[in-house]
C-alpha cells in the first residue's frame, strides 16, 4: 500500500480529499463547501498556552453527534488505571512473549493491560497495554476518549483508518493516535502483536533538547500525518467507545471515516524509529537513557515525566574504558520495557520480542551474570549494537501489574534467577 503523508510534528496541516472542501479564511463559514459539516476538535483547553494548542477543524458528510446513545459493551481485558492492579510487587517483573490466541480477536477485543498506574479521571497516568489480534476490524470503529494511544508493533503491519485519513506502520514504526478521535486497525499480515501506551495525562511530545541543539533525537519532520480520506460507508459500522474506563457500543448507520477535508495540529502521527539520531558517548561512561527520549508526557513536576517514551534503537558503542552496558540501577521512576525485535544488551537471552519486563520505582535491576560477565571482560572496540529495538515506558507513577500480567501465563517465574551468579568477587 503506497500512502501519502504530510511531515512534521504538530504541524498546522491542511488537506482535501476533494478540491475545494477546505473553507479558506474561515472555519465555520454559514455553508460550508458542498455542504459538509464543521467540527472544531478540541485536543487540548481552547486557552492552553499557544504552543501547546491543539485543535483540528474536520469537515464532514455528518457530525460525529449522529452516534446517538450507546449500550455497554464488554472488554474485560483493557484496565484503566492503578485501580486496575492485582497488586504490585516489590521484585523485578518479566515475561516472555504475550501469546497471540486462535480464537479470532481484532485489535479491540485483542487489548490485555499488563500494567497500568495513575486514574483516567484524574487525567494523570499511563497503561502499558499488549495487543494479540488476528482479524481486522470489520465494520467496526474504535473510540478513545481517555487517552491517546501509543502504538509500538512487533509482529505485523497495521493499517490504521482514522477521522483524519490512513496511515499504515510496520514493527520499527509507531503510531500516536489522539485521544477521541476514531480509528479501525487492520492487520493485513495476519497474526499481529505489539505494545501500546495509553496515555491519561498531557499529551506526548517532542522533548527539550537543551544543549543538544535545534536538531537531533527524533526530529519533528520525521513524523507524518495522513492526508485527508473518506469512504463509502453507506453499509455501517458498529462504534466501540473507552469512556472513563468502561466500554459502550453504538451501531452507526454510517462510516465514522466520512471527513473530505481537515485542517488543524490535532492529528495521528507515525513516526519510523530508523530516523532517530542517537546522541551516545564518544568519550567514557553509560550516559543516562533520557538521550533515546523519542516523545515525553509532562507532569506537573518540572523534569519528572507522567510518561517518557524512550527507544534503544542501532547504535555504535565506542567509549573507552567503560562498562557498555546499563549499569546497575535502582529508579525513583518507574520502567516498563518491550522489546521488538533482536537482542537487549543488558540480557542478551532472557528478555524476548514480544515479552516486558517491569522495574518498578526503587526495584534494583540491571545487566544479567551473561552480559555483566561479557562487558566486564571484553575486548573494548567500536562495537555495533545491531538488529535490536527495545523500549522503555518511564512514569513517574508505580505500574500495577494486572491479574493477567500476573496469571495469565507469560509471567516469567525464574527472573530474579539471572542475577544469582553475580559471585563477591572483592579481592582487597
Ligand atoms: O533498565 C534498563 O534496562 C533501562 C536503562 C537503560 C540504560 O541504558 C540505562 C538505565 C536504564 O534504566
Ligand atoms: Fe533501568
Amino acid at each position: 500500500m503506497s500512502l501519502t503523508y504530510q511531515s512534521g510534528f504538530g504541524n498546522e496541516f491542511a488537506s482535501e480529499a476533494v478540491p475545494g472542501a477546505l473553507p479558506q479564511g474561515r472555519n465555520s463559514p454559514q455553508r460550508a463547501p458542498f455542504d459538509l459539516y464543521a467540527e472544531l476538535v478540541s485536543g487540548t483547553a481552547f486557552t492552553a498556552p499557544r504552543a501547546e494548542n491543539r485543535r483540528t477543524w474536520v469537515y464532514r458528510r455528518q457530525p460525529s453527534v449522529v452516534s446517538g446513545a450507546f449500550a455497554p459493551y464488554e472488554q474485560k481485558w483493557w484496565l484503566s488505571g492503578a485501580a486496575a492492579g492485582a497488586g504490585v510487587l516489590p521484585e523485578p517483573l518479566r515475561w516472555g512473549p504475550f501469546e497471540i490466541p486462535s480464537e479470532p480477536a481484532d485489535f479491540t477485543d485483542g487489548i490485555r493491560t499488563v500494567a497500568a498506574n495513575g486514574d483516567v479521571m484524574a487525567q494523570s497516568g499511563v497503561a502499558a497495554h499488549v495487543y494479540l489480534c488476528n482479524r481486522s476490524m470489520d465494520r467496526r470503529a474504535m473510540v478513545n476518549a481517555d487517552g491517546e494511544m501509543l502504538l509500538v508493533p512487533q509482529q505485523g503491519r497495521l493499517v490504521i483508518r482514522t477521522e483524519l485519513g490512513v496511515l499504515e506502520v510496520k514493527p520499527g514504526e509507531v503510531a500516536l493516535l489522539p485521544r477521541g478521535m476514531a480509528f479501525r486497525v487492520d492487520v493485513p499480515d495476519g497474526p499481529s502483536r505489539g505494545y501500546i501506551c495509553e496515555n491519561y495525562g498531557a499529551m506526548f511530545r517532542l522533548p527539550e533538547l537543551g544543549p543538544i541543539g535545534s536538531n537531533g533525537l527524533a526530529n519533528a519532520r520525521d513524523f507524518q500525518a495522513p492526508v485527508a480520506a473518506y469512504e463509502d460507508g453507506s453499509s455501517g459500522c458498529e462504534l466501540v467507545k473507552k469512556f472513563a474506563g468502561r466500554f459502550w457500543r453504538t451501531q452507526l448507520k454510517a462510516t465514522p471515516f466520512n471527513v473530505v477535508a481537515w485542517h488543524g495540529n490535532l492529528a495521528p502521527l507515525k513516526y519510523d524509529t530508523a530516523n532517530f539520531m542517537t546522541i551516545g558517548s564518544i568519550s567514557f561512561d553509560h550516559p543516562d537513557p533520557s538521550i533515546f527520549t523519542v516523545l515525553t508526557s509532562p507532569s506537573d513536576t518540572p523534569g519528572t515525566a507522567n510518561c517518557d517514551f524512550v527507544i534503544f534503537p542501532p547504535r555504535w558503542l565506542v567509549a573507552e574504558d567503560t562498562f557498555r552496558p546499563p549499569w546497575y540501577h535502582r529508579n525513583v521512576m518507574s520502567e516498563f520495557m518491550g522489546l521488538v525485535y533482536g537482542q537487549y544488551d543488558a540480557k542478551p537471552q532472557g528478555f524476548r520480542p514480544g515479552g516486558a519486563s517491569l522495574h518498578n520505582a526503587f526495584v534494583p535491576h540491571g545487566p544479567d551474570e551473561e552480559a555483566f560477565e561479557k562487558a566486564s571482560s571484553s575486548n573494548l572496540q567500536p562495537h555495533k549494537l545491531d538488529n535490536t529495538l527495545a523500549f522503555m515506558f518511564e512514569s513517574r507513577w508505580l505500574f500495577h501489574p494486572t491479574a493477567y500480567a500476573l496469571q495469565g501465563g507469560a509471567l516469567d517465574k525464574d527472573y530474579a534467577q539471572c542475577w544469582a551468579g553475580l559471585q563477591d568477587k572483592f579481592k582487597p
